[in-house]
């Protein structure tokens, strides 16, 4: 029987007030097995980063329930919630969030030395191996191409060997051959490692890594589509986009 990674139910998160107020989550709501990597899509502004952001605990929602390995995330305190990211938990952002000061080898190392453990070794050099970062450890993040610091970010989100990871358009600033390997490598982690991976993204070949696609619109789930070729990917979000778009206009 395939457990239950992270369950969703009825996510409500308004941003703003009165006539500028947006619900940006109407009720959403999802069930993502452990150990498959599922990828998160959408119209822009559908609700894609809002709804990661609180399936990680990274936002508070206005109603509704998170359970992300058994823990209901929205009743948490601060620091429980701190210690859940540190410990279960890795992300990775549009904007990297990399440590200015810190090397590419201290960045990726950082969840470890926040949480006071040893690295891996075989781990570490695996990651940054297939993340093609060998020649690079010693550079600061100004001193890297901007696909380079994010393959750093992926190397930090990945190196403590989280049991769910987090990604906001992973291959958003990666070359094609970059980005597949990192998709590749996303798949193996689940598969093999038996990681739970959650990503964002715009891109229907990046999505057709997944094991399985959820569609928001409107701030809810409107479906899924398992095993997705680019294909199929493309014919449902053209399905989403006049929908949202025409209800906006009114
Ligand atoms: N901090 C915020 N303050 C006000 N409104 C916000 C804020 N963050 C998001 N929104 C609004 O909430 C809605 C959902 O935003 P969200 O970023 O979750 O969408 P998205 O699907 O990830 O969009 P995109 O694909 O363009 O990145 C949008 O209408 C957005 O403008």
């Amino acid at each position: 029987m395939t457990s239950i990674a992270i369950e969703a139910r009825d996510l409500v998160k308004t941003y703003g007030k009165g006539d500028t107020a947006v619900r940006a989550l109407d009720g959403a709501s999802l069930t993502v097995p452990a150990g498959q990597f599922t990828a998160i899509m959408g119209p822009s502004g559908s609700g894609k980063s809002t709804l990661m952001h609180a399936l990680a605990g990274l936002d508070e929602v206005d109603a509704g329930q998170v359970l992300l390995g058994g823990a209901d995330v929205t009743r948490l305190g601060e620091r429980q919630r701190t210690l859940l990211r540190r410990d279960r938990i890795g992300f990775v952002f549009q904007s990297f969030n990399l440590v200015p000061t810190l090397t590419a080898a201290e960045n990726i190392h950082l969840p470890l030395t926040l949480a006071g453990r040893r690295p891996d070794a075989a781990w570490v050099d695996r990651l940054v191996t297939t993340l093609r970062l060998s020649e690079r450890l010693h550079h600061r993040p100004a001193q890297l191409s901007g696909g380079q610091q994010q393959r750093v970010a992926v190397a930090r989100a990945l190196v403590a060997r989280p049991e769910t990871v987090f990604a906001d358009e992973p291959t958003g600033n990666l070359d094609s051959r970059a980005g597949e390997a990192l998709l590749g490598f996303l798949r193996h982690a689940a598969h093999d490692l038996g990681q739970t991976i959650v990503m964002v993204t715009h891109d229907p070949h990046a999505a057709s890594y997944a094991d399985r696609i959820v569609f928001l619109a409107d701030g809810r789930v409107v479906g899924d589509l398992l095993d997705p070729t680019p294909a199929e990917i493309l014919g449902r979000m053209a399905g989403l986009e006049p929908a949202t778009a025409a209800r906006k206009e009114n």
